[in-house]
């Protein structure tokens, strides 16, 4: 493409150079260029995009972009175009859909927001329409499925990719004749506008809880960002039992479709209805996720009837309760790394647990401060035992974060245990239980690896809970 036709429908200056210049790709980062180019400069929280030209340059940018003005030009060869745009990151996500050839367009795109439920959400939607028939993909946390089958793993779990990554997937998704996709769309990825050129035809909100208010500057600048996908979407589902949620959806454009733990879309709903459907996926925070997912395919034009059809192949994605059974002992892995996760996780293996409930678990470090005591009152609130331990402590001291989980659990009888070691942890855990007992394992759900510093080592929970019992087993 030449890059005049990628700036014709765009508010560009042209600050150096030719308008006339072959294009081959975009980024907004040095570490992805290849030769012909576009350099989107972006200045980032930790790093300015500015201080890798020379690199994008040798690696053989012919564009650069820049979103500020009186910048210092000189050294930028005259065979390089310089453009000057009014927001670098719209137009990252401009570009990236024009240069794919706007693949958004030619399909229907179900985006899912909010703070719990996500990757669970997106899976049973995407679940309920390869039941019916559609060819699906979801793009999340946990991975690009097209129709079922994995096809990219995500770095770093990110939830919702850069727009210069996802718009080639939705390429992808057209030329495997893909017509629905389901996307989660984190807080993060809407605040900084990686999903601003992705044509949205429902959106979902799922709930508002505790994560991410320090990288957003905090809680109503959480939410203004998950307001963004009500202004993205054509249509919006949104959860009529949180508040947060029902004032939010009132901004929306068009009626929302609402759902509850006894209504949808107006009309009762009583937990019945999902039994009767043989829906049998544990825990009521997930009868709550089944109901947004029925939502979204009564939106899509689909009735009770094929829906309740359905409902009993649904299945949890990786690392969501995923249970695994020796010597008479549950084991639950789960994602639960935010208060309102660990306690409906919690809720439900209380309510199905017969004896003690032995929960493992941690905090991500760099993450919110607020969320460590909460999580650590209601783990001890529901456990029987709880052993404290680290979950991806990035450049904090474990123990500083084990303290500030700590500082929750005064006043609760439930013995804690505090092994920063992960692995010695879940041995630990699986040493002690008995058959009967329910082990939760929560935090990194279907993570593989644990950063402990700036040092990313393969960690993976379920992993670590086989080899326990192989050693408990071995030395028994
Ligand atoms: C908080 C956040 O959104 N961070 C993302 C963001 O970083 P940033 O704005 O701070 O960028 P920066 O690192 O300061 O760099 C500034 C600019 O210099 C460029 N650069 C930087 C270094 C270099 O060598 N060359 C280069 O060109 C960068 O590409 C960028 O354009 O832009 C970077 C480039 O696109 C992303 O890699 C980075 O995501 C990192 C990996 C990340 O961990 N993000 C997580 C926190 C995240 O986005 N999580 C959400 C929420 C998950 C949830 O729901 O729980 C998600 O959607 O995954
Ligand atoms: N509706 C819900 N309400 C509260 N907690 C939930 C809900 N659904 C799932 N959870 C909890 O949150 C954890 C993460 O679930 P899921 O991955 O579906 O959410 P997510 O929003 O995609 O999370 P993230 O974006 O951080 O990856 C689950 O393992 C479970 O503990
Ligand atoms: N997307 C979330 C995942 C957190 C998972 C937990 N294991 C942690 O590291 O805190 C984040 O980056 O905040």
């Amino acid at each position: 493409m030449l890059l005049s036709e990628l700036m014709k429908d765009w508010p560009c200056t042209l600050l150096k150079g030719s308008i006339r210049q072959k294009i081959n790709g975009i980024t907004e980062s040095s570490e992805c260029i290849k030769e012909g180019y576009v350099f989107v400069i972006r200045k980032g929280t930790v790093r300015d995009g500015l201080d890798f030209v020379e690199e994008a340059l040798i690696k053989g940018a012919n564009t650069i972009v820049v979103d500020r003005v009186n910048l210092d030009l000189s050294n930028i060869p005259s065979e390089i175009t310089v453009l000057l745009v009014p927001d670098s990151s719209l137009f990252i996500s401009y570009g990236s859909a024009k240069l794919a050839g706007t693949p958004g367009e030619e399909l229907t795109i179900i985006a899912v927001t909010g703070t719990n439920g996500k990757t669970t959400v997106s899976h049973f939607i995407g679940q309920l329409l390869m039941a019916a028939g559609c060819r699906t993909a979801i793009i999340g946390t946990t991975g690009v499925y097209m129709n079922g089958e994995l096809t990219e793993t995500i770095q770093d779990s990110m939830t919702t990719m850069p727009a210069e990554r996802l718009h080639p997937i939705l390429r992808q998704c057209v030329d495997r004749q893909i017509t629905h996709v389901v996307l989660e769309a984190s807080s993060l990825g809407l605040s900084s506008n990686r999903l601003a050129h992705c044509p949205i035809s429902i959106g979902i909100l799922l709930n508002i809880g505790v994560d991410h208010y320090a990288e957003h500057g905090g809680k109503q600048q959480y939410i203004e960002a998950k307001k963004r996908l009500i202004l993205l979407a054509e249509k919006l589902i949104a959860n009529e039992d949180d508040p947060i949620c029902y004032e939010m959806s009132k901004d929306s454009a068009s009626k929302p479709m609402y759902f509850s733990v006894a209504h949808l879309n107006g009309k009762p709903y009583p937990a019945d209805k999902l039994k009767e459907s043989s829906f049998s996926v544990l825990g009521k925070h997930n009868e709550m996720n089944a109901r947004a997912a029925i939502c979204a395919l009564l939106a899509l034009g689909y009735s009770y009837n094929e829906i309740h059809s359905k409902l009993s192949a649904l299945c949890l994605p990786k690392g969501r309760l995923e249970r695994y059974s020796q010597d008479g002992v549950e084991i639950y892995v789960d994602y639960a790394h935010t208060p309102d996760a660990l306690q409906v996780v919690l809720e439900a293996l209380c309510a199905h647990a017969s004896q003690r409930v032995i929960t493992v678990f941690g905090c991500g470090g760099d993450r919110d401060h607020e969320k460590r005591p909460q999580m650590g009152a209601i783990a001890a609130q529901y456990s029987t035992h709880v052993i404290l331990t680290s979950d991806n402590p990035r450049s904090e001291e474990p123990s500083q974060i084990i303290l500030d989980i700590l500082a929750g659990t005064t006043g609760f009888p439930t013995p804690i245990d505090v092994l920063l070691n992960r692995k010695y942890a879940i041995q630990y855990a699986i040493r002690i239980a008995q058959a009967g007992d329910v082990v939760l394992i929560a935090g990194k759900g279907h993570e593989q690896t644990q950063q402990i510093g700036d040092k990313v080592y393969h960690f993976c929970d379920m992993e670590e809970v086989k080899h326990a019992f192989f050693e408990k087993n071995r030395l028994d």
